[in-house]
């Protein structure tokens, strides 16, 4: 798949946009009503939700061996007892492993270090935040110098935040210049993904264009959340970002990806998000190479879930406390 190269910054196409907030909900509410995923479906759509999965740690209190055994969990996220019962076969092609591990630039050794232990690496990407993650509010010289460093150190996605006073002011190319630097600095072979922090960007629209306007400096991927705004990763800005992901292919011809994230905890979370990805950009993006869940505390409850699918019994509640 050919990788986004973004393009120049087209103004007129920004101040065409005009998001209705109410007619989003409406949309969300018709998309996801009614839509059921049962039987063998489910268990392979929550499969596939595993395989998207930045399986997350971003706490002041990481360690490398919190960290380590992240990595671990990412490697083995749903046990083996669980995945012979479902009958399922692991080979070189399909593997049930996290996309990557998500964590700080500080413990991107860590991540890289125990997956070399684990023959993981170049299998589960490491992903580093970076850029004055969550806030943004740093000088740009040090934003730049973080992604350096985490590329430096191994990452081979950086998870980069976007400057929300560009967009809350409406200084379109300076936020453009700034993810383009950015881009550049995260190097030829390492995936960015912008999070635009959609919780504080105010208005449909200004997510809108925060959305072209990352996609236009370059991004692979764009992303909802950081997770620590007070509004995380919702359905209705998932989907804003996801029509201008279509619209953006449609006019230039490049598939970006979308990675929800902040507050995705269930099950149903994650159907609910595969429907709505299905449903406005199709099965192309139903795959990590252009959906991630971003997520800290999702793999628990989809692990939960196929034990009971499995086994047909709930599982004990000590059973799968990690992630
Ligand atoms: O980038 C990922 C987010 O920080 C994860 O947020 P979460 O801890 O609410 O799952």
């Amino acid at each position: 798949m050919d990788r986004n190269p973004g393009c120049e910054l087209d103004l007129g196409w920004l101040h065409s946009v005009n998001v209705n907030a109410n007619a989003v909900h409406e949309c969300v509410e018709y998309i996801i009503a009614d839509k059921k995923v049962e039987g063998e479906h489910y268990a392979a759509w929550l499969l596939k939700a595993v395989t998207c999965i930045d399986l997350t740690t971003l706490g002041g209190d990481d360690t490398s061996s919190n960290v380590a055994r992240l990595c671990r969990k990412a490697a083995q996220p749903i046990s083996q007892n669980i995945l012979d019962a479902l009958g399922f076969k692991e080979d070189d092609d399909i593997s049930i492993k996290t996309a990557a591990v998500c964590v700080y630039p500080s413990r991107v050794e860590d991540a890289v270090k125990e997956l070399r232990k684990l023959n993981q690496c170049g299998k589960i990407n490491v992903a580093s935040v970076a850029t004055g993650f969550p806030s943004g509010q740093m000088p740009l010289k040090t934003r730049l110098q973080e992604i350096n460093y985490a590329v430096e150190k191994g990452a081979t996605e950086i998870d980069i935040v976007i400057n929300r006073t560009l967009v809350l002011t409406g200084k379109w190319e300076e936020l453009y210049q700034e993810i383009q630097q950015m881009k550049e600095a995260c190097g030829p072979n390492v995936h960015m993904k912008s999070i635009l922090a959609v919780g504080e960007l105010d208005t449909m629209s200004n997510i809108y264009k925060a959305s072209l306007v990352a996609m236009m400096a370059g991004s692979d991927f764009i992303k909802t959340s950081t997770g620590k705004e007070t509004v995380n990763a919702t359905l209705p800005f998932g989907l804003v970002m996801a029509r201008a992901i279509k619209e953006y292919y449609q006019r230039m011809g490049y598939k970006v990806g979308l990675k929800p994230a902040g507050g995705i905890r269930t099950r149903k979370d994650a159907i609910n998000w595969l429907i709505l990805i299905k449903e406005v950009l199709g099965h192309d993006w139903l795959n990590n190479e252009l959906f991630r869940f971003g997520a800290s505390g999702l793999l628990g409850d989809i692990e939960s879930a196929l034990y009971k699918f499995a086994f047909k019994r709930e599982p004990e509640s000590y059973m799968f406390t990690l992630g």
